[in-house]
């Protein structure tokens, strides 16, 4: 990070939007203050509409060099401050300086005309964002490589497909030699081989002294890429700092939004006997509420109900965002509505292209529950897994199933196929919440634990038969 003059320099910004609840009330809007003052009656003017504000009291600095992330849950205000930087929105409140030539991947290839070719269509762009002749004939030909869509370039933009039309949107953007390069999630878009291109195209943009604005709810990007981050509150900026810190309070922001359960665990009854494992230690105490599930899908044979559920890191501390190979405890808490075998759980992670990356339940740990369950029961489960995973974003499924015990002691006699029929599924939260794994920083070695997308258990050894 340089410690040079800022680049962008915002102070005091807020973004105010008037709401109005139906089109003639902007009307109104419009004409009643201006009749008002005609007949001098401006200061008892009607007010139409509601403000609301979308961005609140923002202030930060970027250096050139310098990367900063821009993360939030959806609302935040990260497009409309984007938006101001890039010169597209005025602010309501505040002081905005933006210096230098801004590149703006915000919504890529808006400005070009669908009936005129590639080439002209680079020509033009290039021309827009105030490269001048000499520029874009220097870069033209590193913008055509960079795109890569072949003949295409000579073909009209309407017919392109939307990748080929982001690709060269994204490489005339890369090669205007802008000062600051705002990007709003432009880079989620182009196959991956495209992906990492653009990736690598702003390492040598930032390492060329510009500095990089990144829009992402992907965290693992903004951990790797940004060296700061912004995370914005419904407007407001919660916290602006080191990009690590900011992707753990972002998920921080997600467990806490879950609202707290206000049904009452019962902790009296016999059947809580059935948590054999309660061992009174933070989380897993009965005592402690978990973040209800109820606005999370549940689907199931009515046979029960999710109450709550939460992921904890191994010390206890409530997380979503985990080193490579950290162990994430997932306890969940379910209402059993009617008399049931034994009860089973288990938790199932998906990676961002839905594949199951792990799935196990207590059938196949081996755990049971004892007994028979009564209608009535509390049923909590708390899950261990040790995240030895490729870096990235994962979902995560949780679930409450039953099985008569006859069958759970005969497990071993059985194939893996009659104890699956023989379970049944009570209850399960498909997407139950998400978590990322990002980079152990505290690794010794390699600072990959593995290649893909799971490390199995295994070893190496090396052995010297002979010498040659
Ligand atoms: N033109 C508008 N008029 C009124 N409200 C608006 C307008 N544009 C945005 N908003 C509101 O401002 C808030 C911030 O919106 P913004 O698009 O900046 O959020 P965001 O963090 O980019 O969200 P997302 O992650 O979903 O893209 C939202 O509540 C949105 O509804």
């Amino acid at each position: 990070m340089s410690s040079s003059e800022p680049v962008i320099d915002v102070r005091g910004l807020g973004k105010r939007y008037d709401i109005y609840e139906n089109p003639r009330d902007r009307l109104k809007q419009l004409i009643v203050p201006k009749l008002a003052s005609l007949i001098g009656r401006s200061h008892s003017t009607p007010v139409y509409h509601r403000e609301f504000w979308a961005l609140q009291d923002i202030s930060f600095q970027v250096r050139p060099g310098e990367t900063l992330g821009i993360i939030g849950r959806n609302g935040g205000g990260k497009s409309t401050l984007l938006q101001i930087l890039a010169g597209t929105l005025a602010p309501s409140l505040g002081d905005v300086t933006v210096k230098g030539r801004v590149a703006a991947l915000l919504e890529l290839g808006s400005g070009f005309n669908p009936d005129f070719t590639g080439r002209e269509n680079v020509l033009l762009n290039a021309r827009i964002l105030g490269l001048s002749r000499e520029q874009i004939e220097a870069s033209y030909d590193e913008i055509v490589a960079f795109a890569d869509i072949g003949d295409f370039i000579d073909q009209p933009v309407k017919t392109y497909s939307s990748g080929m039309f982001v690709r060269l949107a994204f490489a005339v953007q890369a090669h205007i030699n802008a000062s600051i390069v705002i990007i709003d999630e432009a880079l989620a878009v182009g196959d991956v081989f495209f992906r990492q291109k653009c990736y690598a195209r702003l390492e040598e943009i930032r390492a060329s002294g510009a500095a990089v604005l990144l829009v992402s709810h992907a965290m693992t990007d903004i951990e790797q890429f940004c060296d700061r981050a912004i995370l914005l509150d419904h407007g407001k900026m919660n916290f602006i700092g080191d990009a690590t810190e900011a992707a753990k309070r972002y998920y921080q922001l997600h467990q806490t939004g879950q609202s707290f359960s206000t049904v009452p665990v019962n902790n009296n009854s016999e059947d809580i006997a059935h948590n054999a494992a309660d061992t009174g230690d933070g989380n897993w105490s009965a005592s402690v509420t978990l973040p209800s599930a109820h606005n999370v899908t549940q689907v199931g044979n009515g046979w029960a109900e999710c109450l709550g559920f939460s992921v904890y890191d191994d010390c206890g501390v409530p997380c979503r965002h985990f080193s490579q190979g950290q162990t994430a405890v997932f306890v969940s808490e379910f209402r059993v509505l009617k008399d049931i075998g034994m009860a089973t759980c288990g938790v199932v992670l998906h990676n961002e292209r839905g594949i199951i990356v792990h799935g196990k339940s207590s059938i196949e740990h081996g755990v049971g529950t004892n007994d028979r369950i009564k209608a009535g029961t509390i049923v909590r489960c708390k899950q261990t897994i040790s995240l030895k995973l490729q870096l990235g974003e994962y979902t995560f499924e949780i679930g409450l199933g039953a099985i008569e015990p006859d069958i759970f002691n005969r497990m071993s006699a059985l194939t893996h196929e009659a104890i699956d029929a023989a379970v049944t599924h009570l209850c399960v939260l498909p997407k139950a919440g998400s978590l990322s794994i990002g980079w152990a920083s505290d690794r010794s070695g390699s600072a990959l634990s593995h290649h893909g997308i799971a490390d199995l258990p295994g070893s190496i050894e090396f052995s010297f038969p002979k010498f040659r």
